[in-house]
């Protein structure tokens, strides 16, 4: 967003400001693997019924680039049909593929169909080459015979995709792409690392018109005196010291699904009911903010195979399946379940004391090769809430999943991928000549699949919806009752995907820096003036992002 406003024809000054530090921006952050662990800023749910009283660890990450400098890089477009579907007008398929393809460099224009698994046509179709984000498929050429017979199998049993961006065929059996960079882009050895958008967007640039500033923690939104519902800017604290930043003309947050709803709230945009007992002084009674919270529920299981399953090239996790549980007509024209293999179990040591998994796996470090397998149900009944708990800015919102009793559907569909996993282990040619043996939850908990459930049910860390398009926000992603504040994180996705997020978070960030352009392209007070604030200069910010206009 910050990269995009600051284009020098909008000829407007932002500032971008990021409570995390600038840590981030050195080369551990840019290798591929994912680094969610114990040290990351993990947000804790209140207990959750259906869990036993369990918590659900919501990893993040403060800086620039936000958390998904430590995600798995799973670059994946959503269901069309969802959106044609589900999603409000001005949002649906056709309006965001255009920024689909705009974010793309896509590897399928430097490497040869061979590897990529995707033709020419289908390439030109689906993917973009002149977008800031690279995206790296898997390559075909290099896979293990493991891989291939699974793949094999696949086509035969759901069928294979060997671009699941492609909509006209978004089910069945994958191997993962990923927002991954290669030092070479026509070398498929080359070495390769992160491409998040710190990395994509803003690494290198210099502008004048651009600062971006880290360490710097946004305390609440500033009203105008005379007209109480006018955003005017944010405080912030900066290395100790409270500074005010006037934006000339917008506020955008990017704070993420909790503190977003959270800033609002501080400052006296929610549901009334939740201020008043904190004598938060109301600005607007917008009951949506911090509602419809969603997160994607995973649950783990585990075999021992015959041999160690090797990454894709280019260390990318391995496979996984987008499939449909049937349980639901509505949601007939789109997947509703997710299932990820992994050469081992991602994170298996830092999640281990949380989720519940399996302790003797966990610790013993088996000298055995194993898989494990990862259920999402990625359209789960259960909503939640995020609320503030207390008027620090430093607190954390109380995160409630709404996990409480868990409907038949989200038993069910958790149900349907675990039977599916059991059936590709045990019952195929596949599973027969690599898998031995179920490890997790084998008979671990006495057969009960709901216990296992209930034990190990964790987050699938693709938390949304808490300022949702077209309820919380109009749907030019202005926050309701107030003005000049616009969202731009996955709390402003108005339902969940069938898919995890990011793509179409970008995407959408495209989106609203296009809607900001063209709001104010027409503005006539589109006057030059920069303000002062104590000792800065300022423009708008990512996070926050105050929208000027230049001299
Ligand atoms: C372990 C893990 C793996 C994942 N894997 C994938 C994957 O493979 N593919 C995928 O698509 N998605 C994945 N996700 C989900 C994805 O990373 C997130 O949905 C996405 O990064 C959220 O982006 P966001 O911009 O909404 O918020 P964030 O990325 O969380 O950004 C919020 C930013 O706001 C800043 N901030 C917060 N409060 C303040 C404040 N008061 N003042 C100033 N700054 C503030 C933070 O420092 C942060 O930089 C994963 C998530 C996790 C945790």
């Amino acid at each position: 967003m910050a990269a995009r406003l600051s284009e020098p024809d909008n000829n407007w000054t932002v500032l971008a400001l990021d409570r995390g530090s600038a840590s981030a921006l050195t080369p551990q952050y840019e290798v591929d693997g994912d680094l969610s662990g114990v040290y990351d800023p993990n947000y804790f749910s209140v207990p959750q019924n259906y869990l036993l009283g369990r918590l659900v660890r919501n990893p993040r990450y403060y800086g620039i680039g936000g958390t998904a400098m430590i995600n798995g890089m799973t670059a994946v477009a959503p269901s069309r049909h969802l959106l044609d579907q589900l999603w409000p007008n001005g949002w649906k398929w056709d309006d965001l593929f255009p920024y689909m393809v705009k974010i793309q460099n896509h590897y399928c224009y430097y490497l040869p169909s061979s590897l990529t698994g995707i033709s020419d046509a289908d390439c030109r179709l689906w993917h973009g080459q002149d977008g800031p984000i690279d995206i790296a498929p898997p390559l075909f050429g290099n896979m293990s015979d493991l891989l291939i017979e699974m793949m094999n199998e696949c086509e035969q049993d759901v069928g294979f995709m060997t671009d699941y961006d492609n909509p006209t065929k978004q089910y069945g059996c994958y191997f993962q792409q990923q927002f991954r960079k290669p030092l070479n882009k026509t070398d498929p050895n080359s070495s390769s690392i992160r491409a998040s958008t710190w990395e994509a967007y803003l690494k290198g640039i210099n502008r004048t018109n651009l600062q971006i500033l880290d360490s710097a923690t946004v305390l609440k939104l500033v009203f105008d005196d005379n007209e109480p519902t006018k955003c005017i800017g944010v405080v912030y604290e900066y290395k100790g010291q409270v500074y005010t930043a006037t934006a000339k003309k917008e506020v955008i947050l990017s704070a993420g699904v909790f503190d977003t709803p959270k800033l609002l709230q501080l400052s006296g945009v929610g549901p009334k009911l939740w201020l008043e007992p904190f004598g938060i002084k109301i600005i607007a009674d917008n009951s949506e903010v911090g509602k419809n919270f969603m997160d994607q529920m995973a649950v783990y299981t585990a075999f021992e195979t015959t041999e160690p399953v090797p990454p894709l090239p280019w260390g990318a996790d391995t496979c996984g399946w987008l499939l449909n549980s049937r349980l639901k007509e509505s949601y007939s024209n789109w997947t509703d379940i997710q299932i990820y293999c992994y050469s081992q179990f991602p994170g298996l040591t830092l999640d281990v004391p949380i989720v519940g998994y399996d302790p003797i796996l966990a610790y013993s470090n088996p000298p055995i090769s194993f898989m494990t397998f990862l259920v999402f149900n990625t359209l789960p009944d259960a909503h939640g809430t995020v609320k503030i708990q207390s008027l620090s800015p430093y607190d954390r919102p109380q995160i409630d999943h709404g996990w409480q009793n868990l409907s038949e559907y989200d038993q069910m569909n958790l149900q349907y991928g675990v039977n599916f996993v059991r059936n590709m282990t045990t019952s195929t040619r596949w599973g027969q000549k690599y898998v031995k043996q179920e490890l997790f939850p084998g008979n671990r908990y006495g057969g009960s699949d709901d216990l296992h459930r209930r034990l190990n049910l964790c987050s699938a860390y693709h938390q949304v919806g808490t300022c949702g398009l077209g309820k919380c926000t109009d749907n030019q992603a202005r926050v309701l009752g107030i003005k000049n504040v616009r969202i731009c994180d996955v709390s402003l996705f108005p339902t969940q995907l069938n898919v995890n997020p990011t793509f179409t978070l970008y995407s959408m960030c495209e989106k609203v820096a296009h809607l900001v352009r063209d709001q104010h392209s027409h503005d006539p007070t589109n006057i030059a003036s920069i303000y002062h604030c104590q000792k800065l200069k300022l423009f708008i910010s990512i996070v926050f992002l105050s929208l000027f206009l230049n001299q």
